[in-house]
């Protein structure tokens, strides 16, 4: 039997004036499944991820989110929680206090237990009595998410929910997420971050300028990446150059010139899986060392980078010649 999606969208289009800020986007996010959406700034994560929450109606297309079809009206659709651009909270509050306000507002009445267990999920219990307005992004982030918890969501909504968390707070985040996911919940989130999806998300969609340039598993969008540049630390630079040269599809890049003053014997080559895998064993074969061999960026992010049109910022290392 299928599992049952949470989230159906299909041909949904928003414009803002001139911006098209979602083009033909098609979205299916299945229960208990963590999805990531990543883009450039501008992409239309944002804006997606309001559809989903009732901030604003797409102008065409049709969402259905758990199972029921979301009109023109404007409201959170029952189940769903989340938030964009920041939680709203109220800074002179506490954060129990703003946890008891805001589940007040919603018309539900929480027990005192469960505002403390949500509390500790996010890890603030420690500074549960403290005012809103001296916490850091970071904090805010968690405490809106706490608030979530605390609407016992079957689809949450999150944008960017790692920004500004510090390792302990990301570490409470992800285990709410994964949590959260185990019991079923849907999960959607933007993020920036590959090494997040990475650790969250089974499948992501990647946008690009309103348009959905990839659907799938991280392991598929790995397969996108194509060419991949490598660092190979090796005893013999030289050596390991000659030996890189003679590879098909294998080329060697010009060491970058902080390496170079710092006499590293590293090689820089750029290519595909299986030239790097014959690298390795002609390298082996001729009696060089490979003490390290790591891409310079993950094969995720060279996907991203490729799948979006956008660069890495700095411009490709120049081809170097064969000795
Ligand atoms: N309320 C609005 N009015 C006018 N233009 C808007 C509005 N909201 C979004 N846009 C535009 O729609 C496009 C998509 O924006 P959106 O915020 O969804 O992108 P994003 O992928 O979330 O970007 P970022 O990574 O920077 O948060 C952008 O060009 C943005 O300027």
């Amino acid at each position: 039997m299928q599992t049952p999606l949470a989230v159906r969208a299909r041909g949904i289009a928003k414009t803002f004036g001139d911006v098209v800020a979602l083009d033909a986007v098609d979205l299916d996010v299945t229960e208990g499944e963590v999805h990531g959406l990543v883009g450039p700034n501008g992409a239309g994560k944002t804006t997606l991820l309001g559809l989903l929450l009732g901030l604003a109606g797409a102008d065409s297309g049709t969402l259905q989110i758990l199972g029921a079809p979301v009109g023109r009206a404007l409201a959170v659709p029952d189940g769903v929680a989340g938030f964009v651009d920041g939680p709203g909270l109220y800074p002179t509050l506490t954060a129990r206090q703003n946890l008891a306000a805001l589940t007040r507002l919603r018309g539900r009445g929480v027990a005192a237990r469960e505002v403390e267990e949500a509390l500790e999920q996010v890890g603030l219990d420690a500074v549960a009595d403290d005012a809103l307005r001296g916490f850091s992004l970071g904090m805010r982030q968690r405490l809106g998410l706490a608030a979530a918890l605390l609407t016992r969501p079957r689809l949450l909504v999150l944008d960017e929910p790692a920004n500004g968390l510090d390792p302990a707070g990301k570490n409470h985040v992800h285990g709410v997420i994964t949590g959260l996911a185990a019991t079923g919940t849907a999960v959607v989130m933007s993020s920036h971050r590959m090494d997040d999806l990475a650790a969250l998300c089974a499948e992501v969609t990647v946008l690009a300028t309103g348009r959905v340039v990839f659907s799938g598993t991280l392991g598929k969008l790995a397969l996108e990446s194509g060419e991949v540049d490598y660092r190979v630390a090796t005893t013999d630079r030289a050596g390991a150059a000659r030996v890189a040269n003679g590879i098909r599809g294998l080329r060697v890049l010009d060491q970058d010139e902080a390496a170079r003053r710092r006499g590293e014997c590293e090689l820089l080559v750029r290519g595909g899986v299986a030239a790097m895998d014959e690298l390795v064993i002609q390298l082996v074969g001729a009696g060089l060392s490979v003490r390290e061999l790591a891409p310079v960026v993950s094969p995720l992010e060279s996907a991203f980078l490729t799948l979006t049109g956008t660069s890495a910022g700095s411009s490709a290392p120049d081809i170097e010649e064969s000795r």
